[in-house]
């Protein structure tokens, strides 16, 4: 039987990091969803198309060769047949990136792709054979994966989550990190809730309050809603 967790989040609640640790706990395949979205900026700026041209950035998404590595010890992503897993997560691309997931004609092609991994992931023969997967994003509980056995919204306040982010970039969380993070947390969550619900739990989605846990807590709570879910479905 295959097991589907759809976690969504804001940005810095713990989504990415907490995901490839649950997936490798229980053996899942991990498909972080905020990649794609960030590898077809990149891939935009790389082919020179102008990122307000919303046409011409759906046109380049729908033929892009996009390859995203699902074994959760090693997630890669890899767009034109190069290798952008560390490229993707540069602050230029942090920056850019919600002007390519607020185009609805982007949406819609990714949106496809992901639902494809999700099922080929609970087929025989793919890289988690049939066993499932964990998805992470902003709309993965509510537009790709409604049905998913577990569904999770991950929350943590906002100054946690700028803490958070500000050591990650800038490996302090003093007063300076924190505003020079501010743009790509909180007027990145704000451009992105106009086409996506992540900033609340919809119907039957479980959330997790990060602020006060750190990582393993945060996974271990994850982790028991899971055990809880499947064990209450039998
Ligand atoms: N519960 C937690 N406590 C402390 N730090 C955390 C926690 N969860 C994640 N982090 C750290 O915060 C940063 C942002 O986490 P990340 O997983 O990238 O968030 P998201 O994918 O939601 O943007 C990472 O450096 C991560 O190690
Ligand atoms: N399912 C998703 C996943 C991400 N996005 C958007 C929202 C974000 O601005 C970008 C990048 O997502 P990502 O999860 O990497 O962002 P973080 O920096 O980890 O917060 O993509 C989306 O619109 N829908």
């Amino acid at each position: 039987m295959s097991i589907v967790v759809a976690i969504d989040g804001p940005s810095g609640s713990g989504k990415s990091s907490v995901s490839r640790r649950v997936a490798q706990r229980l053996g899942l395949a991990y498909l972080d969803t905020g990649a794609m979205y960030r590898a077809a900026t990149w891939w935009a700026v790389h082919e020179g198309v102008d990122l307000a041209d919303t046409g011409a950035v759906a046109a380049l998404v729908r033929d892009m060769v996009l390859v995203m590595v699902v074994d959760p010890r090693g997630p890669q992503v890899w767009v034109g047949g190069i290798d952008v897993t560390a490229a993707i997560r540069e602050t230029s691309v942090s920056t850019a990136v919600s002007a390519v997931a607020t185009n609805l004609d982007v949406r819609a092609e990714l949106a496809r792709r992901q639902r494809a991994e999700i099922a080929f992931q609970c087929e025989p023969g793919s890289w988690a054979d049939g066993r499932g997967i964990v998805a992470e994003g902003r709309d993965i509980t509510t537009v790709i994966a409604p049905d998913a056995d577990v569904r999770l919204l991950l929350t943590a306040s906002e100054e946690a989550r700028l803490a958070r982010r500000a050591r990650e970039v800038h490996g302090s969380d003093d007063a300076a990190a924190v505003e020079a993070t501010r743009d790509q947390v909180v007027r990145r969550d704000a451009d992105d809730s106009a086409v996506a619900q992540f900033l609340t739990a919809a119907d039957g989605v479980v959330t997790v309050d990060s602020s006060a846990l750190d990582l393993d807590q945060t996974v271990d709570a994850v982790l028991g809603v899971v055990e809880r879910t499947l064990a209450a479905r039998g």
